[in-house]
């Protein structure tokens, strides 16, 4: 595994903590021994709280992320954030296209493809989000609606830049139910997206859907598989610190 690909942890904390919760948990997370040297830890707060948590983690190795992030610089688009106000908190990472927003606001694959272009313009990493529905894993069809994502994500993109991102591959069906995809089945539609997009050989691909301290490490020691998009698992910070160190054993397995 090359070392662009480090195992990553993200945390999508989703419509979760006020600025005072989250001040409380970078305080315990950041006191606690966390494996850093061997593992890449990004936290994303909802917007409110980013300025702070920008504050909270400054000098520290964990990373600032967004979840979401508007395709244009500036302009009368009531309730979207720009990338250079993000950027101005401290955000260095942005989820993109996850599969709430792209089934709860519309989200389409041009919108998607905008807003990766537009965070990596601004040095921001887009972790871009992809997945199918249980209908379409079903009906054994979750590797053709994957890679039209991906591809629709990054057409027109130089190689280069898709090695810039970082694609989190996540099952509809398992995010939130406790059910999540095995091992091997999602390193399985991974590395199919990893062989389809030459940009994305030396890129990190992460799994996301129902990961937990206790599977974390199964999933990172898969081979195309280089950490987890975490929701409901990353809320707490003992939690968030042994899915990093489940990560760091998963790589060294
Ligand atoms: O962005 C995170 C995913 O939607 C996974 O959520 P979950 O870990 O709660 O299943």
């Amino acid at each position: 595994m090359s070392a662009a690909r480090r195992p990553l942890i993200a945390g999508n904390w989703k419509m979760h903590k006020t600025i005072a919760q989250t001040q409380a948990f970078i305080a315990d997370l950041c006191a606690r021994p966390l494996p850093l040297d061997d593992v890449d830890a990004v936290l994303c707060p909802p917007f409110t709280a980013l300025a702070a948590a920008g504050a909270a983690l400054a000098g520290s190795r964990v990373g600032l992320g967004a979840q979401n992030v508007s395709w244009a610089e500036q302009g009368a688009l009531t309730g979207e954030i720009a990338p250079a106000m993000l950027t101005e908190c401290g955000v260095r990472w942005v989820v993109i296209g996850h599969s709430e927003r792209r089934a709860m606001f519309g989200e389409l694959d041009e919108r998607v493809k905008e807003k990766a272009r537009i965070a990596l313009a601004h040095g921001l990493t887009p972790i871009v989000a992809v997945g199918e529905t249980a209908e379409e894993h079903a009906a054994g069809i979750a590797l053709d609606k994957v890679r039209r994502q991906v591809r629709a994500a990054f057409d027109g993109f130089a190689d280069d830049e898709i090695a810039r991102c970082v694609v989190a591959y996540e099952p509809i069906w398992a995010i939130g139910t406790g059910k999540a995809d095995s091992p091997e089945e999602a390193n399985a539609v991974m590395g199919a997206i990893r062989a389809d997009v030459p940009g994305l050989r030396d890129a990190r691909i992460l799994y996301g859907g129902s990961v937990k301290p206790d599977n974390i490490a199964a999933f990172v020691s898969q081979p195309h598989i280089d950490g987890g998009l975490v929701g409901g698992a990353s809320l707490e910070p003992a939690s968030f610190a042994a899915l990093l160190e489940g990560a760091r054993k998963g790589a060294a397995a």
